[in-house]
Formats: C-alpha cells, structure tokens, sequence
C-alpha cells in the first residue's frame, strides 16, 4: 500500500454495474480507493472511467452492487447522516440566481441550509470573492462561478471537499483559479477529493493521486513518487540529424533501449552521464542530454499502453 495514515475516504472491493440494453455494463470494478486526510488527492482516469460512479456511491447517490465506503471510518450510505455535515461537494453545477449577487446567493443557500449568514462573508473571503461579492452573478466569469459553486459547499465548514471535474468548461485562466483555490482549501486543513481526465493539470495541484481505467485502480501514490518511478534512467539525447543513426546503433550495442524522436533519441537503461561517454567514445558528440520529462500521463500511458487505445485521457 502506497497511501496511508488516517483516510479521509476508504472503499474496498467497490463494484458496480449498470444494466444496459445489451447486458450488463460494469462502471466500478473492485475498487480500493485510500484518500489521506489533509492535501489534494487527484481520482484521475479517461472518461467512463468510473469517477463520477464512485463519487455518487460516496455521496449516497448510487449503490454499490457489493464493496464498502468510509468517510473519516463512517460507513456510507448507512452512516451517511453521521458525516454528512462534514463533506462538500459539487458533482453538478449548482444553481444561482443570475441578477442576485453573490454575497445574497449565498445567503439565500445558508438560510435554506440552517447555516448563520455571518459565515457568508467568511466563505467569499476563502475562494476569494470578497470583492466582487456585490456584483450580481451574471457579471461572473466562468472561474468565478465556478469558485462561488466552491463557496457553496463551504457553508457548512466541512473538512472534505469532493469535485467532480471542477474545472469542466473553464478556459485557462479560470482553471488555474480553481486550481489555486483548491490549494488554499487544503492549505487551510480541508481534505480536497478532485476527479478529472485531464492528468497533467491535475497533477500540479494535487499531493497524492488514484488512477483509474476502466473502473480499475492502476496507481496510487503521492505524486512525486509516481512520477519518479516511472522516470526510470531515461534521457533525452539531441544529435545533428546526420549523426542519429550512428548513435543509436552504438546506443543500442551496449544494450541500451533506444528510440527515436526527430533529431533526437530517448534513450532508457543508463544515466547521462554514462550515455554521453559511450558516444564520445566514438567520436559522436550530443548537442543536449536532458532527463525525459515524465508527468502523470506518462505513468497512465506507461500503465496501460495498448489497454486504453482510443479513450481519451
Ligand atoms: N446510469 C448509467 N447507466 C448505464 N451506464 C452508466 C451509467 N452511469 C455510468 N455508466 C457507465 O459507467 C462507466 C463509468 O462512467 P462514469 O461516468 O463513472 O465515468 P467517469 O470516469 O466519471 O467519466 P467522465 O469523466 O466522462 O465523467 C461508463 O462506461 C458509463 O458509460
């Protein structure tokens, strides 16, 4: 086991299946799920990878065929009513009022919900819409929304937060909002549980990760370790374009795995260092030597490779 210490959320065995037209679709399959608490934890795959599924499982929005779910050692759904009052989540968007601010947004929510209206301002403070609280919704960019939908599920001050795909729709700038919010959250003590099928952009907010395909978990792990496991001992050569060959053949002889990529090779089986003197050693000098750039597709594609041809990731 990768991830452990005190669990925010923990599923074992998590199955579920759908009856389709033509059978049985299954959206879950023998799912361990193991969210640390404290931090971002990123529940990455392709789409109809089974993230939404199991987020509705947790909430008590869909049940299980078989497998169990806690939430901070709760059982859910029994116990859902326990821990409810701990978790926020957003896994559609909500519903403002377009010509009401957001600041009476809000408000109207806290009374609905039986929370104090003096934590409105608290809650616009944390996802930083302090000033622009006034404005009515409408004048909102999509980031903003967005973040006000966050504000939304802080009204009850929970300790687990959980996203499902929050940054759907939004243009970089708003994603990178989000991203920043989700950070402070977890900066302050919340737990924050986001899915999404884009890896890389989820990859430089989140502490730890579970990736899924095929409502199977393939990885888990804090992210740096993912990502150092996978970096293995490649290095990125670049050579004169007429010189390639050569080095990959004297590469290759020293049983090195070599492939080609333009003007340069990706090299696997040695260090830098070690590639750069075989070369010279035969007169064939590299013009760049870099460590491959790994990130967490990488480590999905290294995983699955032909398993996942033609879903997107
Ligand atoms: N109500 C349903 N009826 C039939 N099949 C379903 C239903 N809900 C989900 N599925 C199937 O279960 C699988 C998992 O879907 P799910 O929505 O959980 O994936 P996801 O990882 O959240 O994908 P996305 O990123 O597209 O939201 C998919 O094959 C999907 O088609």
């Amino acid at each position: 086991m990768v991830i452990d210490g005190e669990l925010a959320v923990e599923t074992r065995g998590l199955r579920k299946s759908f009856r389709t037209l033509r059978g049985r679709r299954v959206g879950v399959e023998n799912l361990d799920l193991r969210v640390p608490v404290g931090g971002v934890h990123g529940f990455l795959g392709p789409n109809g990878s089974g993230k939404t599924t199991t987020i509705r499982m947790l909430l008590g929005l869909a049940r299980p065929d078989r497998g169990t779910a806690t939430i901070f050692g709760h059982e859910v759904p029994r116990h859902l009513p326990d821990v409810v009052g701990r978790v926020g989540a957003i896994v559609e968007s909500p519903r403002f009022f377009p010509a009401f601010t957001g600041r009476s947004n809000l408000r109207l929510l806290a009374d609905a919900i039986g929370t104090p209206r003096d934590r409105v301002d608290a809650v616009l403070e944390e996802v930083g819409l302090s000033g622009r609280a006034g404005d009515p919704y409408r004048t909102y960019s999509l980031g903003m929304k967005q973040r006000l939908a966050i504000g939304a599920t802080l009204l009850k001050d929970p300790d687990l937060l959980i996203f499902d795909e929050p940054t759907n729709g939004l243009d970089p700038a708003g994603i990178h909002e989000i991203r920043r919010t989700m950070r402070d959250l977890a900066d302050r003590g919340r737990t924050v549980l986001v899915s999404s099928h884009i890896l890389a952009e989820v990859q430089q907010v989140a502490d730890s990760v579970s990736i899924v395909a095929r409502g199977r978990l393939i990885a888990e792990g804090r992210v740096a370790d993912l990502v150092a496991g996978q970096a293995g001992q490649a290095v990125r050569v670049g050579l004169a374009s007429d010189e390639v060959a050569v080095a990959a053949s004297v590469l290759g002889a020293r049983g090195l795995s070599v492939e080609r990529d333009g003007a340069a090779l990706v090299v696997e089986g040695a260090g830098a260092a070690a590639v750069n003197r075989m070369l010279g050693e035969q007169g064939v000098w590299a013009r760049e030597l870099a460590p491959r750039q790994v990130d967490l597709e990488s480590v999905f594609l290294g995983l699955t490779q032909t398993e996942t041809a033609g879903e997107s990731v």
